[in-house]
């Protein structure tokens, strides 16, 4: 377009006539005669700060310009041979780094597309940077689009950068001295400039968040791990304290984000973030919406946690195992000093307890990198040798169910575990420490120190884990009634928390509506004959009847279903114990 044309559509846009621009572009036009004073006839020549503001304005944009970095450079890379120039500027709209040809670089320069150039509206008109600044939207913004005649050849599409905060911090712009007419021919600049943005608002708050947790979240299973669309930084009470762009748009409402509990955005809580960690198959990993959407989530956990003060929760990946039962609390406490370290671990603990989770836990919490899972029914020498010695650095190796070991690869295994001092064992048992029938060689090399997880119907915060099972896995917001609530809390769990979890899923699978009644559940299932139950009890009745009456609140008839007897034996047997009501 002639400059005569462009100045007359100019003037016809001022009178409100549409001539078929983006809106952005004719409200920028506006912008530029009524607000700015400019005239579209004046050919005013780039401007360029000084060299002493372009140091100041690098300066206070050093953290934006390492996080941005490599991302400008693998755009770069994947627009090389064909012209473009990557510049990053302020929220000032001064361009504080710069990729382009070398061979272009006087034509760079006097085109204002170089560093230290101010791309803000008031200054250059309408232009890439200026209009991405005001929308705060990536635009494109296609040679006479541009106010001034003086640029009216550039393509300039830029995409705005925020900060954690939510404040506008740089815009990356990728423009062209010379384009093919259609605008239409930038869409895929577009997409690169968008996707870069994102790349580098992610980048950065991955920076900002060695101690907190963050949840990378995306539409698609296939870039969960790799390309997340959108994250948040989060504390150990499951606070925001930072967020990508994306991550906002993804949350509904549009309230301030920043200290705003995650749960009230998305169906997931604090507690639930260990079950997003990487070590789960992706599409496990499925977080609801509160608009009825489905997002996948992983979770980071803090590489650093936070130092905690005793009342404080948790964080990392032994946050959430616990609901707040004082014998859990106290078991991973133990675990969380002992990770770091290198001693052996024995976990106890019946079928179903969480020995194979606490186990990864620990593993996450710890400084390994490799994770060696082994089954211990049927392994062989041969196997246990192949996987141990293929382990290179720091390696925990979870070995399931030790008292299954054949005494020919108990050997075996002991031998392997003085050769590599890198091997850190941790090993999982259903039997107490005392009843492992192992070769007091290997028992002393896997047993530095046993945690013993409690049993199910001795925790006091059954009612958390039903709840938080059905909130993470159930759909449309499935609660128990009441009945199905104390029929659930009264049972004695044998099969654990494995069994609680199939409880609800069969309950939530067979309920007609959002509310799981009593017909719904399955019956519990009795295993082994009573002697045989017998058998597996601990040794102290008096202090299982302490636990339970504990973990039931007192309520006795509830620890009666739980220990599989009527509420006058354990009226009787409260009173032989000598046992009183907690005051
Ligand atoms: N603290 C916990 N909170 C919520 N779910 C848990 C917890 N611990 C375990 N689970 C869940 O319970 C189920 C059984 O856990 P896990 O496999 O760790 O038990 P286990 O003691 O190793 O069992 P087994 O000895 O039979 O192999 C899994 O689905 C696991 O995710």
């Amino acid at each position: 377009m002639t400059d005569a044309r462009h100045v007359e559509e100019i003037g016809r846009v001022l009178e409100g006539s549409q001539t078929g621009r983006d809106n952005f572009v004719s409200a920028s036009w506006r912008r530029c005669v009524e607000l700015y004073g400019m005239d579209p006839t004046r050919s005013d020549p780039a401007y360029i700060v000084t060299d002493a503001e372009l140091r100041d304005h690098r300066k206070q944009a050093e953290w934006m310009i390492s996080a941005a970095r490599s991302g400008l450079q693998s755009l770069f890379r994947q627009v090389a041979g064909q012209n473009y120039v990557l510049l990053l500027t302020d929220a000032k709209g001064v361009c504080v780094d710069f990729f382009g040809d070398e061979l272009f670089t006087d034509d760079l320069r006097s085109a204002g597309l170089y560093l230290g150039s101010n791309w803000s509206e008031d200054l250059a008109g309408t232009c890439g940077v200026g209009a991405c600044l005001v929308t705060q939207e990536p635009v494109t913004v296609h040679q006479d689009d541009h106010f001034g005649n003086a640029h009216t050849v550039l393509s300039c599409t830029a995409a705005p950068i925020f900060d954690s905060l939510g404040h506008l911090a740089a815009v990356l712009d990728i423009s062209l001295l010379r384009s093919p007419t259609p605008k239409s021919s930038q869409n895929l600049a577009m997409s690169l400039v968008s996707t870069a943005a994102r790349r580098v608002e992610m980048a950065n708050l991955m920076a900002e968040s060695p101690r907190d947790w963050v949840l990378r979240l995306s539409s698609s299973p296939e870039f969960l791990d790799v390309d997340p669309e959108a994250a948040v930084r989060l504390d150990g009470s499951g606070r925001v304290l930072g967020y990508t762009r994306a991550a906002r748009r993804l949350f509904a409402d549009s309230g301030p984000m920043i200290g705003r509990r995650i749960d009230e955005v998305l169906s997931v809580s604090v507690d639930d973030l260990p079950d997003l960690m990487r070590d789960r198959p992706t599409e496990e990993r499925v977080i609801e919406m509160r608009d009825g959407g489905a997002l996948f989530g992983h979770a980071i956990a803090p590489k650093a946690p936070r130092q905690h003060h005793p009342g404080m929760r948790r964080g990392g990946a032994l946050a959430g195992l616990t609901g707040g039962d004082p014998e859990m609390a106290r078991l991973l406490g133990q675990a969380e000093r002992l990770a770091p370290g290198n001693v052996p671990i024995l976990i106890t603990g019946e079928t179903g307890t969480g020995k194979t989770r606490l186990a990864r836990a620990i593993h996450m919490t710890s400084k390994a990198q490799g994770f060696i899972s082994l089954e211990c029914a049927g392994l062989s020498p041969e196997l246990v040798a192949q996987s141990c010695l293929a382990a290179t650095g720091p390696t925990t190796l979870l070995l399931r169910r030790i008292e299954e070991l054949s005494a020919q690869t108990a050997v075996a295994l002991a031998g392997l575990i003085d050769r590599k001092p890198d091997l850190r064992p941790i090993s999982t048992s259903c039997l107490p420490p005392a009843q492992i029938a192992l070769p007091p060689v290997l028992f002393h090399r896997l047993a530095g120190c046993a945690l013993t997880i409690p049993p199910l119907r001795m925790r006091r915060d059954l009612d958390w884990l039903m709840s938080r099972h059905l909130r993470r896995h159930a759909s449309d917001a499935v609660r128990l009634s009441p009945s199905a609530r104390a029929d659930l809390l009264g049972r004695s769990w044998p099969g654990n928390i494995r069994e609680l979890e199939q409880v609800l899923d069969v309950a939530s699978a067979l309920c007609v509506g959002p509310v799981i009644d009593l017909p719904d559940l399955p019956a519990p299932v009795e295993i082994g004959t009573p002697r045989e139950r017998a058998a597996l009890a601990p040794a102290d009745p008096q202090e299982v009847l302490e636990q339970v009456l504990d973990a039931c609140d007192w309520n006795m008839a509830r620890a009666a279903r739980r220990l599989g007897v009527n509420r006058s034996t354990i009226l009787r047997r409260i009173r032989k114990a000598g046992l009183r009501l907690p005051e």
